[in-house]
Protein backbone atom coordinates (compact mmCIF):
# COMPACT_ATOMS: atom_id res chain seq x y z
CA UNK A 1 0.00 0.00 0.00
CA UNK A 2 1.02 3.51 -1.01
CA UNK A 3 0.45 6.51 0.99
CA UNK A 4 0.85 10.11 1.40
CA UNK A 5 -0.26 12.72 3.11
CA UNK A 6 0.77 16.29 2.62
CA UNK A 7 1.44 18.62 5.62
CA UNK A 8 -0.36 22.13 4.11
CA UNK A 9 -2.00 24.68 6.81
CA UNK A 10 -5.49 25.04 6.43
CA UNK A 11 -6.85 28.40 5.63
CA UNK A 12 -7.83 30.22 9.01
CA UNK A 13 -11.60 30.74 7.90
CA UNK A 14 -12.15 26.35 7.76
CA UNK A 15 -12.76 25.09 10.81
CA UNK A 16 -14.68 22.28 9.32
CA UNK A 17 -14.56 19.32 11.91
CA UNK A 18 -13.18 16.43 8.98
CA UNK A 19 -11.28 19.49 7.19
CA UNK A 20 -7.88 17.71 7.95
CA UNK A 21 -8.60 14.69 5.77
CA UNK A 22 -8.47 16.99 2.85
CA UNK A 23 -4.58 16.45 3.47
CA UNK A 24 -4.50 12.92 3.07
CA UNK A 25 -3.51 12.45 -0.49
CA UNK A 26 -5.43 8.14 -1.02
CA UNK A 27 -3.75 6.37 -3.27
CA UNK A 28 -4.75 2.97 -5.29
CA UNK A 29 -3.48 0.28 -2.72
CA UNK A 30 -2.35 -2.81 -4.93
CA UNK A 31 -4.54 -5.54 -2.26
CA UNK A 32 -7.95 -6.68 -3.21
CA UNK A 33 -7.54 -5.79 -6.58
CA UNK A 34 -8.78 -8.46 -8.99
CA UNK A 35 -8.50 -8.06 -12.94
CA UNK A 36 -11.56 -9.17 -14.59
CA UNK A 37 -10.68 -7.87 -17.82
CA UNK A 38 -7.79 -6.55 -19.94
CA UNK A 39 -9.39 -5.63 -23.17
CA UNK A 40 -10.37 -1.86 -23.41
CA UNK A 41 -14.27 -1.06 -23.06
CA UNK A 42 -16.48 -0.85 -25.94
CA UNK A 43 -18.03 2.89 -26.02
CA UNK A 44 -20.86 3.51 -27.67
CA UNK A 45 -22.56 7.20 -28.14
CA UNK A 46 -26.18 6.84 -28.12
CA UNK A 47 -28.89 10.12 -28.17
CA UNK A 48 -30.86 10.25 -25.23
CA UNK A 49 -33.51 12.66 -27.05
CA UNK A 50 -34.98 11.36 -30.21
CA UNK A 51 -33.59 13.93 -32.87
CA UNK A 52 -31.90 16.00 -30.28
CA UNK A 53 -28.99 17.57 -29.76
CA UNK A 54 -25.62 15.95 -30.26
CA UNK A 55 -24.95 16.19 -26.33
CA UNK A 56 -28.48 14.98 -25.56
CA UNK A 57 -26.86 11.87 -25.63
CA UNK A 58 -24.78 9.52 -23.57
CA UNK A 59 -21.69 6.55 -23.81
CA UNK A 60 -22.13 3.87 -22.69
CA UNK A 61 -18.96 1.46 -21.48
CA UNK A 62 -18.74 -2.32 -21.32
CA UNK A 63 -16.40 -4.77 -21.91
CA UNK A 64 -16.90 -6.91 -25.27
CA UNK A 65 -17.48 -9.92 -23.44
CA UNK A 66 -20.58 -8.15 -21.33
CA UNK A 67 -24.20 -7.65 -22.42
CA UNK A 68 -25.13 -4.13 -21.12
CA UNK A 69 -28.71 -4.70 -21.77
CA UNK A 70 -29.19 -7.14 -18.76
CA UNK A 71 -27.29 -4.85 -16.15
CA UNK A 72 -29.22 -3.45 -12.98
CA UNK A 73 -26.54 -1.55 -11.44
CA UNK A 74 -24.94 1.39 -13.24
CA UNK A 75 -22.17 3.88 -12.09
CA UNK A 76 -22.89 7.43 -14.29
CA UNK A 77 -20.46 10.18 -14.84
CA UNK A 78 -21.64 14.22 -15.13
CA UNK A 79 -18.97 15.94 -16.88
CA UNK A 80 -18.06 19.64 -15.41
CA UNK A 81 -17.15 22.98 -17.10
CA UNK A 82 -19.31 25.49 -15.51
CA UNK A 83 -22.45 24.25 -18.01
CA UNK A 84 -20.73 25.77 -21.09
CA UNK A 85 -17.54 24.61 -21.82
CA UNK A 86 -17.11 22.18 -25.00
CA UNK A 87 -13.93 20.83 -23.93
CA UNK A 88 -15.45 19.23 -20.89
CA UNK A 89 -17.49 16.42 -22.51
CA UNK A 90 -18.64 12.26 -21.83
CA UNK A 91 -15.06 11.73 -22.76
CA UNK A 92 -13.54 13.07 -19.09
CA UNK A 93 -15.29 10.17 -17.92
CA UNK A 94 -13.93 7.57 -19.93
CA UNK A 95 -10.50 6.86 -17.81
CA UNK A 96 -12.30 6.78 -14.17
CA UNK A 97 -15.20 4.17 -16.15
CA UNK A 98 -12.51 2.29 -17.80
CA UNK A 99 -10.50 1.73 -14.44
CA UNK A 100 -13.48 0.42 -12.73
CA UNK A 101 -14.44 -1.98 -15.51
CA UNK A 102 -10.87 -3.08 -16.04
CA UNK A 103 -10.65 -3.53 -11.70
CA UNK A 104 -12.63 -4.86 -9.32
CA UNK A 105 -12.64 -6.97 -6.28
CA UNK A 106 -14.15 -9.79 -6.01
CA UNK A 107 -16.31 -9.31 -4.05
CA UNK A 108 -18.23 -6.49 -6.50
CA UNK A 109 -20.53 -8.89 -7.97
CA UNK A 110 -22.51 -8.97 -10.32
CA UNK A 111 -20.93 -6.66 -13.08
CA UNK A 112 -22.55 -3.39 -13.41
CA UNK A 113 -23.11 -0.78 -16.58
CA UNK A 114 -21.01 2.48 -16.89
CA UNK A 115 -22.11 5.46 -18.61
CA UNK A 116 -21.27 9.19 -19.17
CA UNK A 117 -23.84 12.10 -19.95
CA UNK A 118 -23.37 14.55 -22.35
CA UNK A 119 -25.91 17.62 -21.94
CA UNK A 120 -26.58 20.82 -23.75
CA UNK A 121 -24.25 24.16 -22.57
CA UNK A 122 -25.26 27.67 -21.95
CA UNK A 123 -25.84 29.90 -23.62
CA UNK A 124 -27.74 27.70 -25.75
CA UNK A 125 -29.82 26.50 -23.22
CA UNK A 126 -30.42 27.57 -19.38
CA UNK A 127 -31.66 25.53 -16.17
CA UNK A 128 -33.26 23.46 -16.21
CA UNK A 129 -32.52 22.27 -19.42
CA UNK A 130 -28.50 20.96 -18.55
CA UNK A 131 -30.53 18.78 -16.20
CA UNK A 132 -33.87 17.78 -18.39
CA UNK A 133 -30.86 16.59 -20.22
CA UNK A 134 -29.06 14.16 -17.47
CA UNK A 135 -32.32 12.88 -16.58
CA UNK A 136 -33.64 12.07 -20.10
CA UNK A 137 -30.21 9.93 -20.07
CA UNK A 138 -31.10 8.26 -17.07
CA UNK A 139 -34.87 7.34 -17.99
CA UNK A 140 -33.10 5.85 -21.22
CA UNK A 141 -31.02 3.73 -18.68
CA UNK A 142 -33.96 2.63 -17.12
CA UNK A 143 -36.27 1.79 -19.19
CA UNK A 144 -34.15 0.65 -22.21
CA UNK A 145 -30.87 -0.82 -20.23
CA UNK A 146 -32.78 -2.28 -17.09
CA UNK A 147 -31.14 0.33 -14.29
CA UNK A 148 -32.46 -0.25 -11.37
CA UNK A 149 -29.85 1.58 -8.96
CA UNK A 150 -27.26 4.18 -9.81
CA UNK A 151 -24.11 5.53 -8.31
CA UNK A 152 -23.85 9.43 -9.84
CA UNK A 153 -20.50 10.76 -10.28
CA UNK A 154 -20.19 14.58 -10.94
CA UNK A 155 -17.11 16.76 -11.37
CA UNK A 156 -17.62 20.47 -10.93
CA UNK A 157 -20.88 21.57 -12.67
CA UNK A 158 -21.58 18.27 -12.94
CA UNK A 159 -21.39 17.99 -9.44
CA UNK A 160 -24.31 20.28 -8.99
CA UNK A 161 -26.19 18.01 -11.53
CA UNK A 162 -25.55 14.94 -9.45
CA UNK A 163 -27.61 16.55 -6.29
CA UNK A 164 -30.29 18.23 -8.50
CA UNK A 165 -30.58 15.11 -9.84
CA UNK A 166 -31.29 13.30 -6.22
CA UNK A 167 -33.64 15.95 -5.76
CA UNK A 168 -35.42 16.23 -9.00
CA UNK A 169 -36.08 12.19 -8.74
CA UNK A 170 -36.40 11.84 -5.32
CA UNK A 171 -39.88 9.65 -4.68
CA UNK A 172 -41.85 13.00 -3.24
CA UNK A 173 -40.68 14.46 -6.86
CA UNK A 174 -41.19 13.34 -10.40
CA UNK A 175 -40.70 9.69 -10.14
CA UNK A 176 -38.68 6.60 -10.26
CA UNK A 177 -36.30 5.63 -12.30
CA UNK A 178 -34.46 3.49 -10.04
CA UNK A 179 -32.75 3.86 -6.47
CA UNK A 180 -29.70 6.21 -5.89
CA UNK A 181 -26.90 4.30 -4.22
CA UNK A 182 -24.16 6.72 -4.16
CA UNK A 183 -23.41 10.39 -4.89
CA UNK A 184 -19.29 10.61 -5.65
CA UNK A 185 -18.58 14.89 -6.42
CA UNK A 186 -15.51 16.10 -7.09
CA UNK A 187 -14.22 19.97 -6.69
CA UNK A 188 -18.20 20.33 -6.65
CA UNK A 189 -20.39 24.00 -6.92
CA UNK A 190 -22.61 23.44 -4.42
CA UNK A 191 -23.69 27.02 -3.18
CA UNK A 192 -23.84 29.17 -6.38
CA UNK A 193 -24.78 32.37 -4.27
CA UNK A 194 -21.26 31.82 -2.62
CA UNK A 195 -19.58 30.91 -4.92
CA UNK A 196 -20.30 34.27 -6.99
CA UNK A 197 -19.37 35.78 -3.55
CA UNK A 198 -16.20 34.52 -3.39
CA UNK A 199 -15.18 34.80 -7.21
CA UNK A 200 -17.37 37.48 -8.67
CA UNK A 201 -15.82 36.49 -12.23
CA UNK A 202 -18.04 33.41 -12.35
CA UNK A 203 -20.98 35.78 -12.04
CA UNK A 204 -21.11 35.68 -15.49
CA UNK A 205 -20.78 31.91 -16.28
CA UNK A 206 -23.09 31.29 -13.59
CA UNK A 207 -26.10 33.81 -14.78
CA UNK A 208 -25.59 32.36 -18.15
CA UNK A 209 -26.65 28.90 -16.99
CA UNK A 210 -29.39 30.28 -14.71
CA UNK A 211 -30.36 33.89 -15.58
CA UNK A 212 -29.59 35.13 -12.14
CA UNK A 213 -27.40 34.04 -9.54
CA UNK A 214 -31.09 34.67 -7.73
CA UNK A 215 -32.25 31.68 -9.65
CA UNK A 216 -28.87 30.18 -9.01
CA UNK A 217 -29.05 29.94 -5.63
CA UNK A 218 -32.20 28.48 -5.48
CA UNK A 219 -31.27 25.05 -7.66
CA UNK A 220 -28.10 24.84 -5.65
CA UNK A 221 -27.45 21.85 -3.73
CA UNK A 222 -26.71 23.25 -0.32
CA UNK A 223 -30.95 24.48 -0.70
CA UNK A 224 -32.05 21.11 -2.34
CA UNK A 225 -31.44 18.44 0.48
CA UNK A 226 -34.94 19.11 1.54
CA UNK A 227 -36.95 15.96 0.74
CA UNK A 228 -34.45 14.30 -0.79
CA UNK A 229 -34.03 10.46 -0.21
CA UNK A 230 -30.82 10.47 2.22
CA UNK A 231 -31.22 6.52 4.16
CA UNK A 232 -28.38 4.19 2.21
CA UNK A 233 -27.13 7.41 0.00
CA UNK A 234 -23.31 7.27 0.26
CA UNK A 235 -22.17 10.74 0.04
CA UNK A 236 -18.18 10.97 -0.70
CA UNK A 237 -17.28 14.79 -1.61
CA UNK A 238 -13.55 14.68 -3.38
CA UNK A 239 -11.42 18.36 -3.00
CA UNK A 240 -7.91 18.58 -4.44
CA UNK A 241 -5.97 21.60 -2.32
CA UNK A 242 -4.53 22.00 -5.80
CA UNK A 243 -7.61 23.04 -7.37
CA UNK A 244 -6.24 26.61 -9.25
CA UNK A 245 -9.99 27.05 -9.85
CA UNK A 246 -11.64 26.31 -6.86
CA UNK A 247 -10.60 26.67 -2.83
CA UNK A 248 -12.40 23.92 -0.67
CA UNK A 249 -14.62 26.05 0.64
CA UNK A 250 -17.60 25.09 -1.59
CA UNK A 251 -16.79 21.29 -0.42
CA UNK A 252 -16.61 22.57 3.47
CA UNK A 253 -20.13 24.41 2.92
CA UNK A 254 -21.85 21.29 1.20
CA UNK A 255 -20.14 19.18 4.12
CA UNK A 256 -21.51 21.30 6.92
CA UNK A 257 -25.19 21.71 5.52
CA UNK A 258 -25.41 17.94 4.42
CA UNK A 259 -24.08 17.40 8.24
CA UNK A 260 -26.62 19.95 9.22
CA UNK A 261 -29.57 17.57 7.54
CA UNK A 262 -28.43 14.47 9.26
CA UNK A 263 -26.77 12.90 5.87
CA UNK A 264 -23.77 10.98 6.70
CA UNK A 265 -20.96 12.26 4.70
CA UNK A 266 -17.65 11.51 4.27
CA UNK A 267 -15.29 14.12 2.93
CA UNK A 268 -11.91 12.90 0.68
CA UNK A 269 -8.47 14.47 -0.45
CA UNK A 270 -7.26 14.16 -3.88
CA UNK A 271 -3.93 15.32 -5.84
CA UNK A 272 -4.03 17.99 -9.34
CA UNK A 273 -5.05 20.36 -10.34
CA UNK A 274 -9.63 21.27 -11.29
CA UNK A 275 -9.51 18.95 -14.00
CA UNK A 276 -7.00 16.50 -12.96
CA UNK A 277 -8.84 14.97 -9.74
CA UNK A 278 -11.49 13.15 -12.05
CA UNK A 279 -8.93 11.19 -13.63
CA UNK A 280 -7.00 10.63 -10.70
CA UNK A 281 -6.07 7.25 -8.48
CA UNK A 282 -8.01 8.50 -5.56
CA UNK A 283 -11.41 9.15 -7.54
CA UNK A 284 -10.87 5.17 -8.72
CA UNK A 285 -10.17 4.27 -5.11
CA UNK A 286 -13.35 5.67 -3.62
CA UNK A 287 -15.27 4.69 -6.09
CA UNK A 288 -14.65 1.74 -5.95
CA UNK A 289 -14.82 1.72 -2.67
CA UNK A 290 -18.14 2.57 -2.82
CA UNK A 291 -19.79 0.14 -5.45
CA UNK A 292 -18.07 -2.62 -3.04
CA UNK A 293 -19.92 -0.59 0.02
CA UNK A 294 -23.27 -0.59 -1.52
CA UNK A 295 -23.28 -3.71 -4.17
CA UNK A 296 -21.65 -6.40 -2.09
N1 LIG B 1 -15.75 24.24 -13.67
C1 LIG B 1 -15.37 25.44 -13.18
C2 LIG B 1 -15.52 25.74 -11.86
C3 LIG B 1 -15.13 26.93 -11.36
C4 LIG B 1 -14.59 27.83 -12.21
C5 LIG B 1 -14.42 27.58 -13.50
C6 LIG B 1 -14.80 26.39 -14.01
C7 LIG B 1 -14.64 26.05 -15.42
O1 LIG B 1 -14.94 24.97 -15.84
C8 LIG B 1 -14.10 27.04 -16.29
C9 LIG B 1 -14.22 26.57 -17.70
N2 LIG B 1 -13.01 26.01 -18.17
C10 LIG B 1 -14.65 27.73 -18.52
O2 LIG B 1 -13.87 28.63 -18.68
O3 LIG B 1 -15.78 27.72 -18.97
Amino acid sequence: MVSASVSVLAPATLTFASFSQYFHIHQLGEKNQTRIMSESPIIETISSVPGGHPFQSLDILRPASFDSSTVSRWVIFIHGGAWRDPNNTSKDGHPLLTSLLSTTTTTTSPPFGCASLNYRLSPDVTHPAHLDDCISALRLLHEQYGMQEYILVGHSAGATLAFQIAHALSPSQKGDLGTLKSLICTEGLYDLADLCTEYPDYTSFVESAFDSVRAASVASPVNLLEGVEKEGVEVVLVQSMEDELLSPWQTGLMEERLERRGWSVEVRGAAGKHDEVFVGPEVVEVAREVIEKVWS
